[in-house]
């Protein structure tokens, strides 16, 4: 039976380069994020991001976190500008969280680490698919979205609302109508660069689009989140919390901000 890669002591972040060597490439992903050596660029396009809440499908607990999926046949759910060329596809959206609040962010900024990071997963339509955009250099843009605690936030709780439809490996439920951009915060201001996947198969293939403004989540709202499990029923149970992996080496990237 495969071992797998996890987020566990045996199967953990630091055990992926043994089956995926490319954990220590020169562009691997997430990166701590240190605001005042960032380089602000003005010819950074404003992010445009469009999305179709008919699109979306439906939520699946994958065994590493969970994520709501998007039909991306058509242009309907789309993210131009920001420091892409051309179209990009949203796939899907799903998270990374700590088992308590202090952790849980695979990007950090100062070395400050958030309870939970959103990740919106988008290919490139230069392509014919998102499986061969995948390994392509310019295949996907993702964008990150911290959430920091705070208020409960109303829009964020239709996603955690589904949950006990999808609590252990490999559950999954409809989850029709829903609009990603209630997740976004008001500014769309972000910083930049060239990454990877943060699960394996860790593809040096993402373009990173990180906001600089949090989302607020409240600490009743990440206990939910911890309520998942990692396990399958039948097997022995164990929480989904840590499914983060921690900052790469920069590798003498540039990270870029599109404001002051
Ligand atoms: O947002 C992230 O964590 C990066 C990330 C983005 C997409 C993603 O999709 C799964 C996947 C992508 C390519 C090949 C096999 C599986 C997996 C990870
Ligand atoms: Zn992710």
């Amino acid at each position: 039976m495969s071992h797998g890669w996890g987020y566990g002591p045996s199967n953990g972040p630091d055990k992926w380069e043994i089956e995926y060597p490319i954990a220590n490439g020169p562009r691997q992903s997430p990166i701590d994020i240190i605001p005042r050596e960032a380089q602000f660029d003005s010819s950074l396009k404003a992010l445009k991001l469009r999305y179709d809440p008919s699109n979306s499908t439906g939520i699946l607990n994958n065994g590493h976190s969970f994520q709501v999926d998007f039909t991306d046949d058509k242009d309907s759910s789309t993210l131009t500008g920001g420091p892409i060329t051309g179209t990009y596809r949203l796939r899907q959206f799903h998270f990374h969280w700590g088992g308590s609040d202090e952790r849980g962010s695979e990007h950090t900024v100062n070395g400050i680490k958030f309870p939970c990071e959103l990740h919106l997963v988008h290919w490139n339509t230069k392509y014919p698919s998102f499986g061969e955009a995948a390994p392509q250099p310019d295949g996907l843009a993702v964008v990150g979205v911290f959430l920091k605690i705070g208020a409960a936030n109303p829009r964020l709780q239709k996603v955690l609302d589904a949950f006990e439809a999808i609590r252990s490996k490999g559950k999954q439920t409809t989850f029709p109508g829903f609009d990603p951009k209630t997740l976004l915060p008001g500014s769309l201001d972000y910083w930049t660069y060239d990454g990877s996947l943060t699960t394996p198969p860790l593809l040096e293939s993402v373009t990173w689009i990180v906001l600089r403004d949090p989302i607020s989540v409240s600490p009743a709202q990440m206990a939910m989140f911890r309520s998942l499990m990692f396990s399958g029923d039948g097997e022995a149970p164990c929480c989904m919390v840590d499914n983060y992996r921690p900052p790469q080496p920069l590798k003498g990237r540039a990270v870029r901000a599109s404001f002051k």
